[in-house]
């Protein structure tokens, strides 16, 4: 039986691809650009799950699947009860509080904030005592401050760039994330040795990835 691995499709997938590529893994099923949502790797050694994000998690939480690649964001926001194994170091961004030139950080009353994280925003602004509105958004973020839906938004920033092109400034910094190796607890009992050798393989990659940087 295949270890199953519930990894993010898109941008999460495109970045995890080469280091499971310089761990051995083939990934040739992976790369074919077709609709297939489940992949095998050629020697049946692994199983991968195209999912979404935050679906990683619940298809964790399920034991579904052995292992899931996802954020640290969608860890945090879907507060992960699993066994998280290894830092990818990629998907590297940052959770910011940004809004509009006028936005006032220490005005009185209750503001709007705008997000697609609401566990995460509810967290930090309970942080710093501030009572705040939670209005949660699918994507685009940046829009909510603009369009006067919201008076800020918590969203992650990695370029800067949409918040630059959509005249938005960063008032505060919050946690930085990155994609992480993640093994359901259940799985990582019964089948350790193979989860513990994937997770050194894909370390050794990371830690070369690193030095060479
Ligand atoms: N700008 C970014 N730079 C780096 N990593 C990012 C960035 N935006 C998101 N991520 C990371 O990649 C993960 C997946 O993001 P992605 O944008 O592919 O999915 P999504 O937000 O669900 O968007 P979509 O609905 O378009 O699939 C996020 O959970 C986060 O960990
Ligand atoms: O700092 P940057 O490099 O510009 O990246 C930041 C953008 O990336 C993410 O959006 P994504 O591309 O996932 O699209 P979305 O609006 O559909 O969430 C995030 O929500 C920001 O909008």
């Amino acid at each position: 039986m295949p270890l199953k691995i519930a990894l993010t499709k898109g941008r999460v997938e495109k970045q995890v691809i080469p280091l499971l590529e310089a761990a051995g893994i083939d990934c040739s099923g992976l790369k074919q650009k077709n609709r297939k949502l489940i992949i095998n790797t050629s020697d049946d050694r692994f199983q991968f799950i195209l999912a979404k994000g935050p679906d990683v998690t619940t298809y964790l939480n399920s034991g579904a699947v052995d292992l899931g690649i996802v954020g640290s964001d969608i860890l945090t926001e879907h507060r992960n009860q699993q066994s998280e194994l290894l830092d990818l170091r990629v998907g590297q961004c940052q959770f910011v509080l940004a809004s509009t030139s006028d936005f006032n950080f220490n005005q009185p009353g209750r503001k709007v904030i705008g997000t697609k994280y609401p566990l995460i925003t509810q967290l930090y602004f309970e942080s710093l005592g501030q009572d705040v509105e939670i209005i949660k958004i699918e994507g685009s973020v940046e829009l909510a401050p603009l369009i006067g839906l919201a008076d800020a938004i918590v969203d992650i920033t990695e370029t800067g760039r949409t918040l630059r092109e959509n005249n938005l400034y960063v008032y505060d910094y919050l946690d930085q994330v990155s994609t992480r190796l993640v093994a359901n607890r259940m799985s990582l009992k019964q089948h350790a040795g193979e989860i513990f050798e994937l997770a050194d393989q894909l370390e050794q990659v990371v830690e070369q990835g690193s030095a060479s940087k």
